[in-house]
């Protein structure tokens, strides 16, 4: 939703960060968790789609407004992080939705506070995101060559051309690279195979068809993980489904919380 008179903005006191929230609506509780190198405003045409819910949505450390702190950061405190905006909007039993390293968060969170997390959604996520490798070059690249450098091969990954390149490469170029370095080699040191296998709770994955960055293959696998969830894929969606097709993934999204009684 775009900020509205009803939407009001939080600052909210983590672990050596203060990070930058939104809140809107009253019902039962939606987290939304966005991906690397963007804000929370890539929700925005998803959570105009939920009135009857109370919506929270957040800026990761190092990503929109909230605060860029040297790292490299530990994905435990990415998690940490998402609890303590529970905490500030006293949330409990929330649906929690993440994209992408969203999505991997979301996971942690669930682990180490079921409490908190009533199901789960996981869009175009995964357990573990490949090899370490990559993720500690490009965090070097973007400590080293700033996003400018990283920025045309990213897109080309998450997309297919369209009318959503130029707001992605903006928000992507504007990702402080402490930021993004550190949110990298967060997941460069993340395998959640494990934890989230032990996961009970009522799951929803989403992917697009045309995922490159996270294959179809690899959220199917990780929804499949926790017994009993539901995974739909997203026919010409990338990586940025959330964006690019807010409303097939809204929807998709409504009848999961409709199925457990989430409304
Ligand atoms: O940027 C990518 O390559 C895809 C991605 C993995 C985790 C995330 O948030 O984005």
């Amino acid at each position: 939703m775009a900020p509205t008179d009803k939407t009001t903005t939080h600052k909210i006191a983590a672990k050596g960060a203060t990070l930058h929230a939104t809140s809107t609506g009253s019902g039962p509780p939606l987290l939304f968790i966005h991906a690397l190198g963007l804000d929370h405003t890539v929700w925005q045409g998803v959570i105009r789609h939920f009135p009857d819910h109370c919506v929270i949505t957040y800026d990761l450390r190092g990503h929109g407004a909230s605060d860029a702190p040297t790292g490299p950061y530990a994905m435990g405190q990415l998690v940490a992080d998402a609890e303590a905006v529970c905490v500030h909007f006293a949330l409990k039993e929330a649906c929690v939705i993440g994209h992408s390293v969203g999505g991997m968060i979301a996971q942690g969170l669930a682990v180490k506070r079921l409490d908190l997390v009533r199901a789960l959604g996981l869009v175009a996520t995964a357990a573990k995101f490949g090899q370490p490798g990559p993720w500690r070059e490009r965090a070097s690249t973007a400590r080293t060559r700033g996003m400018a450098a990283l920025a045309p091969d990213i897109l080309t990954r998450w997309t297919p051309l369209g009318p959503h390149d130029a707001p992605l490469d903006a928000q992507l170029r504007a990702t402080p690279p402490e930021g993004y370095a550190s949110t990298c080699e967060a997941i460069a040191g993340t395998d959640f195979y494990t934890p989230t296998s032990g996961l009970r709770l009522s799951t929803l994955g989403l992917c697009g068809t045309l995922d490159a960055a996270t294959p179809p293959d690899l959220v199917r696998e990780t929804t499949d993980l926790i017994p009993g969830s539901t995974f739909h894929l997203i026919r010409g969606a990338g990586h940025m489904a959330p964006l690019t097709h807010p409303d097939m993934v809204a929807d998709l999204i409504a009848v999961f919380l409709k199925g457990v009684g989430h409304v």
